[in-house]
């Protein structure tokens, strides 16, 4: 069976008080190779420790994650993460970032090298393979993170805010850079973002999540992935959908932050 697949997935978080915190009841997803998902919601619904728990670093409290058939126990190769920033060795330079998980497989440098080469192209950092990471600005850093990311193969790619930490202009153009990767790769996708726009850009599905306790709030199919690969997303930004469904979704979400003040609120 391939794809991914998250059956009945819950997380409770014990407190050193003696509470607990459902961070995740009762997620059931599927992903089949290749799809890309964006993850929505507001702030505490539970998306970084879902990505967590599919990633292998937390097991769920409940339910269980098989991929390809086989079960998830803990952190492999074959999910890789990238996240917002700070995840690269800031002394080593471009390239020893990029083949440092062929490396430590013990793999020849003639066994890597070419595929190496071949995603420093990809993301647009051959000039710059000698450089440190501390020489090179937020959007080439997080180049770096994919390419080092693809470098070991992944059949899925973790993504917690990758864009973040970018600056507007830099942010679209890495938007583009996703989708190019996503489609020459075929790699399954799970990109965790707080934009609206990005999610509906990047997302050939976008759940939407809600909290307390953390569960799949509602689930989109979009046309707007697979028409960025070959368009100007600037341009896709104009579609009539695109904005009906974007207006749909912050009204969601605002109407759930609304819920949570109000709670916090009447609790205090
Ligand atoms: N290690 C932990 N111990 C206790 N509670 C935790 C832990 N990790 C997460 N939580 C709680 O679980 C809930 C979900 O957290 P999580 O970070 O997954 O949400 P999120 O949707 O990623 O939030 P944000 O958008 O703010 O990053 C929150 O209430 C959080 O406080």
């Amino acid at each position: 069976m391939s794809g991914l697949a998250l059956n009945n997935i819950s997380m409770r978080f014990d407190l050193p008080n003696g509470g607990s915190v459902q961070a995740l009841k009762d997620v059931t997803l599927n992903l089949a190779p290749g799809e890309l998902m964006s993850v929505l919601g507001p702030s505490g619904c539970g998306k970084t420790t879902l990505l967590n728990i599919v990633a292998g670093f937390l097991a769920p409290t409940e339910g269980e994650i098989t991929l390809n058939g086989h079960r998830v126990l803990g952190p492999d190769a074959e999910r890789g993460m990238v996240f917002q920033q700070g995840a690269l060795f800031e002394w080593m330079s471009v390239r020893d970032n990029v083949s440092f998980g062929p490396r430590m497989k013990g793999q020849r440098e003639s066994k890597w090298a070419g595929n190496v080469d071949h995603l420093l192209d990809v993301v647009g950092l051959q000039d710059f393979k000698e450089k440190a990471i501390y020489e090179l600005s937020g959007g080439m850093q997080q180049r770096v993170a994919l390419a080092r990311c693809l470098a070991n193969d992944p059949d899925v790619i973790l993504m917690d805010e990758p864009l973040g930490a970018l600056d507007a202009l830099t942010r679209e153009k890495m938007q583009s850079l996703v989708l190019k990767l996503w489609k020459e790769t075929g790699k399954t996708i799970i990109l965790i973002t707080h934009s609206v726009e990005e999610a509906l850009l990047l997302g050939e599905r976008l759940l939407v999540m809600a909290p307390r306790p953390g569960r799949i709030h509602k689930e989109y199919r979009l046309p707007f992935a697979d028409m960025g690969v070959n368009a100007d997303l600037r341009e896709i930004k104009k579609h009539p959908d695109y904005a009906s469904t974007r207006e749909e979704i912050l009204g969601m979400i605002w109407d759930m932050e609304e819920e949570i003040m109000g709670r916090t609120e009447a609790a205090q």
